[in-house]
């Protein structure tokens, strides 16, 4: 688990750590070389690099870049865009530091001939305003340039905690960035523009006390070994019985995924609790679930209290319908008194959106999963608000609701009522795909009942997991050919 700090948690570092006697150009000296180590370690032709500087930090960082670059033997041109009125005191030092050194230094026009790549330096965390004028013309011949592009800490023009483009901003090839990850080099469009990601330490520590307000965190695969291994001596019960309150007259599909990922995740048993018509197709697709099936006329609340009975943990919602006995199931279930581990997905959240008087039924700890869609439904952000602050909008929801909150999109929050959230970094657009939420649901309610105390969200686990399994898929099928069902095929690699 890493935590990926705000911009604001990272002046506060960076301050704290030149308070306790590491001064900001040893600072920024390490940060300059870790940057030259990359630029010589991935093999970028070096011999004519243009270093573009702003007036701050980042452009300190640029400076630096360039002079360890000549001491190295290759070439170096640092562009000048920002007034030198305003350059900041590492800035100015860096400046006249490099008239000792071979360096060239321009102004005026973009140079655009005859480079061999552009380390982006204009701004890093620091960017507070949109970008205009001058800089906004640099930042496009850059993008224009064809020349490979590195940013420093951030690609100039994405805004660091939420990846918005404030006006125009530089497309890089890779960003080398310091300390930790940021929210925008991972949330979109910012992970577009911020190519591929490599975090750097400088000395920077991040002490526990910086992560008190809202902490990010992101999730790698050193977090599998939190799972413990499967007791040899369990039995079916011994793993859990999961209720799969799923399917409808016309929906099937979601039924035999999320009941499929549960027992791929290693639940003991799976019981689907879905419309007789389904009954034929998921005998057939999953001898391993156990059913239970109602028909719209006939439907009395007796057989789903039976089964909750049975039950140690229940997934409600995909493919469910929104129609009158799909909500009569969802208020049976939420007035039922059951207070173990419980999903509630898709189309039971589209019900508890349309009739609010039943989410106040919920007295108990859930995790909801909605994507953008179902999120805009349940509060009042619309989905382009809600993808604009993504992170911001989950751990909102799970502080005011006090639910585990799993806001689906190509990047995934998962934000808990203690005021943590989890930025899920694995996963591609293989996982675009219709019912690969289904898959995630059952995958979220098998790993939530199993490990309810790890140090980390079993709800986030699964998000991971499930974005590897993406990712697998598009390496055999293509990301364009994969499909949900072919997600459960990579579950049993991470568990
Ligand atoms: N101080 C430290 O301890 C360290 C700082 N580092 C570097 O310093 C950066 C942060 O430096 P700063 O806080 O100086 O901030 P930046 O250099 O990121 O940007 C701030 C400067 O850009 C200007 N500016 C911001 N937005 C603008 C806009 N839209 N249009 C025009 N001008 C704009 C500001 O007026 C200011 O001069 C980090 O991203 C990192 O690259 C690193 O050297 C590591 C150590
Ligand atoms: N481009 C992408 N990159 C990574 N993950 C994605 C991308 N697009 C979708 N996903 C993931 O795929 C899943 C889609 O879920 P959902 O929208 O509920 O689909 P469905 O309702 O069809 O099952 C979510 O987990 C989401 O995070
Ligand atoms: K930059």
């Amino acid at each position: 688990m890493e935590p990926i700090l705000r911009a604001d948690q990272h002046k506060e570092a960076d301050i704290r750590t030149s308070e306790n006697g590491i001064p900001s150009l040893v600072l920024m000296e390490r940060a300059a070389l870790a940057v030259v180590d990359v630029l010589e370690e991935e093999e970028f032709d070096l011999s004519d690099v243009l270093v573009i500087c702003g007036t701050g930090n980042n452009a300190g960082d640029g400076a630096a870049i360039a002079r360890i670059l000549t001491e190295r033997g290759y070439g170096a041109t640092v562009f000048a865009a920002g007034d030198e009125k305003k350059y900041s005191e590492q800035m100015k030092t860096q400046m006249m530091v490099l008239t000792h050194y071979p360096v060239k230094v321009l102004r005026g026009d973009f140079p655009v001939e005859g480079y061999t790549l552009i380390v982006d330096a204009l701004f890093g965390i620091g960017m507070h305003r949109p970008v205009t004028g001058n800089y906004a013309e640099v930042i496009e011949a850059v993008n224009d340039s064809d020349l490979p592009v590195v940013a420093v800490d951030m690609p100039s023009g994405i805004h660091t905690d939420t990846g918005a483009v404030c006006g125009v901003a530089v497309r890089a090839d890779l960003t080398v960035t310091f300390t930790t990850g940021k929210a925008g080099l991972y949330l979109y469009p910012g992970a577009a523009y911020a190519g591929r990601v490599l975090v750097r330490k400088i000395g920077i520590p991040v002490e526990k006390d910086m992560l008190r307000e809202c902490p990010l965190f992101s999730l790698d695969e050193t977090d599998l070994k939190l799972l413990p291994a499967r007791n040899e001596s369990g039995n079916k019960g011994t793993f859990g019985k999961v209720l799969v309150i799923a399917g409808s007259e016309e929906i099937c599909g979601a039924a035999y995924l999320s009941a499929a990922a549960a027992l791929k995740s290693g639940a003991g048993m799976v019981k689907i609790y879905t419309d007789e018509k389904n009954r034929t197709a998921l005998a057939t697709l999953l001898p391993e679930a156990l059913l239970s099936v109602y028909t719209s006329k006939g439907w009395k609340p007796e057989s789903l209290l039976e089964n909750l009975k049975w039950a140690d943990a229940v997934l409600i919602g995909p493919g469910l319908g929104t129609g009158e006995i799909s909500k009569k199931i969802l208020t049976t279930f939420l007035k039922s008194g059951w207070k173990k581990t419980t999903v509630i997905d898709a189309d039971a959240l589209n019900i508890l959106a349309r009739h609010e008087e039943l989410i106040s039924l919920i007295d108990f700890p859930v995790t909801i999963t909605p994507h953008l869609m179902e999120m805009s439904r349940l509060c009042d952000y619309s989905v382009e608000e809600i993808k604009k602050e993504l992170v911001y909008v989950a751990s909102k929801a799970a502080e005011e609701s006090g639910a585990c909150v799993v806001l689906k999109d190509a990047r995934t929050v998962v934000a808990l009522p203690d005021g943590r959230s989890f930025l899920n970094l694995s996963g591609c657009s293989a996982l675009s795909t219709a019912g690969s939420g289904d898959v995630l649901a059952g995958m979220i309610t098998t790993l939530t009942m199993q490990h309810p105390d790890l140090p980390v969200p079993p709800q986030a686990l699964a998000v991971y997991i499930h974005g590897k399994c993406g990712e697998l898929a598009a390496e055999k099928y293509s990301a364009a050919s994969a499909t949900a069902g072919d997600l459960l095929e990579f579950i049993h690699r991470f568990l």
